[in-house]
């Protein structure tokens, strides 16, 4: 089934007033399917934070129409797309934002009992399994690796079962073996859950982990690819001129 989870057409996000508008997304149209893996890159400022933020219902675009997991975002009240978040969208960051008083297991089912939701413990422990902590789950953060409190964040933003979970470079403040243990884990849930992802990332081999990689420029789609390797991202990017602007090539 090939049925789409997020939607976007035509959207644009302007910042600023007349005089100093800046279009930090200038058109998109842009669909996922479930249980699809995308990468989102671009140079600097092409717009992926802002793409990001507007997919997910945290920002409202500018003119254009947004449709997350069957709702148009468009008309829809704060309060009902507040709710909306809490109950179709998953959010995993750079930075874990674990709870620091709070234990493994406390911190993957606060935003259930936030939302007043009883916990199903079954189905916690199996989150918390799948994530490879087990043994952790009355650790504190600060106990942990930060691989380790990563797949806290990941099996935190799971536990509600939302339609999309986005990432924003959920990779980036880790090492290298921890981040393929981290992006295997969302490969997994991809393929054994029916979950769909969408990750901002400036990482080629953090991308080349997901089905599709669309790349954006001056808040445009630019470019995309399928089945990337991390050369094929990399030999993108540096067309885009990322890299040399960012002076890594
Ligand atoms: N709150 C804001 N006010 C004004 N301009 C903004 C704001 N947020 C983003 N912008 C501008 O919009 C454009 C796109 O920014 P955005 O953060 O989406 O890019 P990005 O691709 O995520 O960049 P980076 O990779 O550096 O994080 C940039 O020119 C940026 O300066």
């Amino acid at each position: 089934m090939n049925q789409e989870v997020v939607r976007l057409t035509s959207v644009v996000k302007t910042y600023g007033g007349e005089r100093n508008r800046v279009v930090a997304l200038d058109g998109v149209t842009m669909g996922f399917s479930r249980g699809s893996f995308t990468a989102v890159m671009g140079p600097s400022g092409s717009g992926k934070s802002t793409f990001l933020h507007c997919a997910a219902g945290l920002d409202r675009p500018t003119s254009g129409s947004v449709v997350l997991d069957g709702h148009e975002l468009g008309g829809m009240s704060e309060v009902a797309l507040t709710r909306l978040r809490r109950d179709s969208v998953g959010f995993v960051f750079q930075a874990f934002n674990l709870l620091p008083a709070l234990n493994v297991l406390e911190n993957v089912t606060l935003p259930l009992r936030l939302a007043g939701k009883r916990p199903n413990r079954a189905a916690v422990d199996a989150i918390i399994e799948r994530v490879g902590l087990a043994d952790r789950r009355k650790h504190l953060p600060g106990e942990l690796s930060g691989g380790q409190q990563q797949r806290v964040a990941i099996a935190r933003a799971l536990v509600s079962r939302p339609a999309v979970l986005f990432g924003d470079e959920p990779t980036g403040a880790l090492d290298t073996q921890t981040s393929l243990e981290v992006l295997g884990l969302l490969r997994e849930s991809v393929r054994f859950a029916g979950q769909t992802v969408i990750m901002v990332t400036h990482d080629p081999v953090a991308a080349s982990h997901a089905d599709r990689v669309v790349f954006l420029a001056d808040g445009r789609v630019a470019d995309e690819l399928s089945q990337p390797t991390a050369e094929l991202v990399a030999e993108r990017m540096t067309h885009l001129g990322a890299f040399a602007a960012a002076g890594v090539a």
